[in-house]
């Protein structure tokens, strides 16, 4: 069975698409390479309806299927609480992940990402789709990120590699918790689509990538994460507690910042729920705008079904008369279309 890395070897990235720009080498000038053409404004003036309207969803309510799936037809989108993660351990991957982006340029190099490999220090996966580059580093985890760790620290890399072990754990059974009330809010209890839901035998797919926006000369005409969609099935991401910056597509109102509630983790339908609800649940156009005072980070939990599982709109979840509106695909060859086409993966799948 092959393995989301196996996925990305087919698809190797140029290292100039790869290696991130030395930003603690930069003055108060942009230089060329990051500067966004029409970027312009990216405030908005939308914070207070944002921060009343973007559902917040309680683990422990005994609704909270329905809320949820209220949640993701309406927005693609919630603030999670009362999720069970504890502040302690968050803590901990923000000192090491702020430990690792702290270090200097050559330090960083060493755990950089191969032109084929999926895990390792290096810019954001879709930049090769982007004329200019974003205003960001990042570093992706599969497991353990043992063999990157001790490149950059060699006596110093046990407790980097355990929080990011332990977060990816509880992570893994968070994210599992959630995808069930979303199939249950589809009317999927049990059965061949979510057999490989919870087993320990069966490998997801997941991965943790840990995003650094460094603060900015000019903000206003750099792009933290240009506009994208989750390729996963639900994405869970933690975000520094008050600096701004994540930003949804909302149609007829436009780009609305998603401000951090304090202790909430927001959680973003992927790609693949939206498929899997044959587009009822909106997969939501997210993008990063970054300050010019602070560094902002996150970590983004990406959780998906195992590459060799084929979805389908489900049935179940088609109310009668419905056809289903894309094809059946494998989770691999979903991946790589998207890495081939970005913005157009679910159209070429779309039934006519
Ligand atoms: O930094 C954020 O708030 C969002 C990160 C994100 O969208 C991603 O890693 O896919
Ligand atoms: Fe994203």
């Amino acid at each position: 069975m092959s393995t989301l890395s196996e996925v990305y070897k087919d698809h190797p990235l140029h290292l100039k698409h790869i290696i991130p720009l030395d930003f603690a080498s930069v003055g108060s000038l942009m230089p060329d390479s990051h500067v966004w053409p029409g970027s312009g404004d990216f405030s908005s003036s939308e914070e207070e309806y944002n921060r009343t309207s973007v559902p917040v969803i309680d683990l422990r309510d005994p609704n909270a299927s329905e809320h949820i799936r209220r949640a993701c037809e309406a927005w693609g989108v919630f603030q999670l609480i009362n999720h069970g993660i504890s502040p302690r351990l968050i803590e901990e991957v923000e000192d090491e992940a702020e430990r690792f982006f702290a270090l200097p340029a050559q330090q960083k190099l060493k755990a950089l990402r191969s032109p084929g490999g999926a895990t390792g220090y290096g810019v954001a996966r879709i930049t090769p789709f982007f004329s200019k580059h974003m205003w960001h580093e990042g570093f992706t985890i599969m497991g353990s990120p043992l063999d990157h760790a001790r490149e950059v620290w060699p006596h110093d890399h046990q407790r980097f590699c355990n929080a990011m072990e332990r977060y990816q754990k509880e992570m893994k059974t968070l994210a599992e918790r959630v995808a069930r009330l979303i199939f249950r809010s589809l009317s999927i209890n049990s059965g061949e689509e979510i057999s490989w839901l919870g087993s320990s035998s069966i490998n997801v797919s997941t991965a943790l990538q840990l995003n650094s926006y460094p603060s900015c000369p000019d903000p206003n005409q750099a792009m933290g994460l240009a506009p994208h969609t989750d390729t996963s099935l639900l994405t869970i991401l933690h975000q520094s507690q008050t600096i701004n910056g994540l930003q949804i597509f909302r149609d007829g109102v436009g780009w609305l910042p998603i401000s951090p509630l304090p202790g909430a983790l927001f959680v973003n339908v992927g790609d693949l729920f939206h498929l899997i609800s044959n587009a009822r649940f909106s997969n939501v156009l997210h993008r990063v705008v970054v300050n010019g005072t602070r560094q902002r980070l996150s970590f983004a939990y990406f959780y998906g079904p195992p590459t060799e599982f084929v979805m389908s709109p489900l049935c179940k979840g088609l109310n009668s008369g419905q056809v289903p509106l894309y094809r059946s695909v494998a989770v691999k060859d979903y991946v790589s279309l998207k890495a081939k086409h970005l913005d157009n993966a679910l159209s070429i799948i779309r039934i006519d």
